[in-house]
C-alpha cells in the first residue's frame, strides 16, 4: 500500500534528510519560517498528518500508532533508511513513537512544543465532538489563543489570520480523529528506548503543552536537553523563527560531533 500522507519536498535531493511534523490543525505550511535556513543543508520533507491538510482522511478514531506506522510507510516508499526528525506539538508526539518503535529510523531528533501524555482524555473526546458535530471554526478563537502570545497577535495579525485558516481549512473529522489519538497517548513509558540525541524546544509562554512538560520529556529521553524559547506560546517555531531555526541547526550539525 502506497502512503497516503501528502509531502512537500524541498532542499538538495543528496542531503541528509529531515522530516517535520505539524501540529494539530496545521499542515506542512506552518514550518515555512523555518525553510530557507534548514534546507540549505537538508532535503526537508513536510508531510500533514493523517486527516489534516492534503493527506488522506480514514475514518477514526485515530491512535499515535496509527500516525506513526503511517509515517514508517511513508519513509519506506521513498527508500529513506534513517532521518532527523523535528516536529511540533502533535508532530513531536508521532516523532517520540517514532523514535520509541523504530529507533534505527531516527537519527537526531527534535521535539517542539509537545507532550509525552496530554490529559485529560475527556477534554479531547468533548473536543472531537463539537468539531464533528460543529466544525472547527467554533472552537478556532480558543485554539488560536494558545498558539500565539497576545503581544504576537497584536503584532502580526496577518500571520495569525494565516493559521487561523489553516485549522478552520483542516477537515473536521481528520481533526477530530486525532483528537482521539492525543486522548488515548501516553509515550512516558517508551521514552526511555529513545537512543537519538534530543533536543527538546518549550515556549515559556506555552499554555497548551507548558515547559513542565518539555522537562518530563527531558527526564525521560537518555540523550536529551532542553532549551526555553521566550516570548512564544505554542507555535513557537512561528512567533520566534529565527531563534527556533538556530536550535535545530545547531542541534543537527552537532552529528558531526557524534562519529
Ligand atoms: O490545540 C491545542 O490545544 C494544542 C495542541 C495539542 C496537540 C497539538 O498539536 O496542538
Amino acid at each position: 500500500m502506497t502512503s497516503r500522507l501528502h509531502l512537500v519536498v524541498d532542499g538538495p535531493a543528496g542531503a541528509p534528510t529531515l522530516v517535520l511534523g505539524s501540529s494539530l490543525g496545521t499542515a506542512a505550511a506552518m514550518w515555512e519560517p523555518q525553510i530557507p535556513a534548514l534546507a540549505e543543508g537538508f532535503r526537508i520533507i513536510r508531510y500533514d498528518h493523517l486527516g489534516h491538510g492534503r493527506s488522506a482522511v480514514p475514518p477514526g478514531p485515530y491512535t499515535m500508532d496509527l500516525l506513526g506506522r503511517e509515517l514508517v510507510r511513508t519513509l519506506d516508499d521513498l527508500e529513506v533508511p534513517w532521518v532527523h526528525y523535528a516536529g511540533v506539538s502533535l508532530g513531536g508526539m508521532v516523532g517520540m513513537w517514532l523514535a520509541a518503535h523504530a529507533p534505527e529510523r531516527v537519527r537526531r531528533m527534535a521535539l517542539l512544543c509537545t507532550s509525552a501524555s496530554l490529559g485529560p482524555p475527556g477534554q479531547w473526546h468533548r473536543r472531537a465532538a463539537t468539531v464533528r458535530g460543529d466544525g472547527l471554526s467554533v472552537i478556532a478563537d480558543a485554539v488560536v489563543a494558545r498558539w500565539f502570545t497576545p503581544a504576537f497577535a497584536t503584532a502580526r495579525p496577518d500571520v495569525v489570520a494565516g493559521h487561523r485558516a489553516m485549522l478552520t481549512a483542516t477537515p473536521p473529522d481528520g481533526y477530530a480523529a486525532c483528537c482521539e489519538a492525543i486522548a488515548a497517548m501516553d509515550l512516558r513509558p517508551d521514552l526511555g528506548r529513545i537512543t537519538a540525541p534530543t533536543l527538546v524546544v518549550a515556549g515559556a509562554d506555552d499554555p497548551a503543552t507548558p515547559v513542565e512538560h518539555a522537562r518530563e520529556i527531558v527526564r525521560g529521553i537518555p540523550r536529551a536537553r532542553l532549551a526555553v524559547v521566550g516570548a512564544a506560546a505554542h507555535l513557537a517555531n512561528v512567533e520566534q523563527p529565527e531563534q527556533v531555526s538556530r536550535l535545530l541547526l545547531d542541534h543537527l550539525h552537532e552529528e558531526r560531533g557524534d562519529r
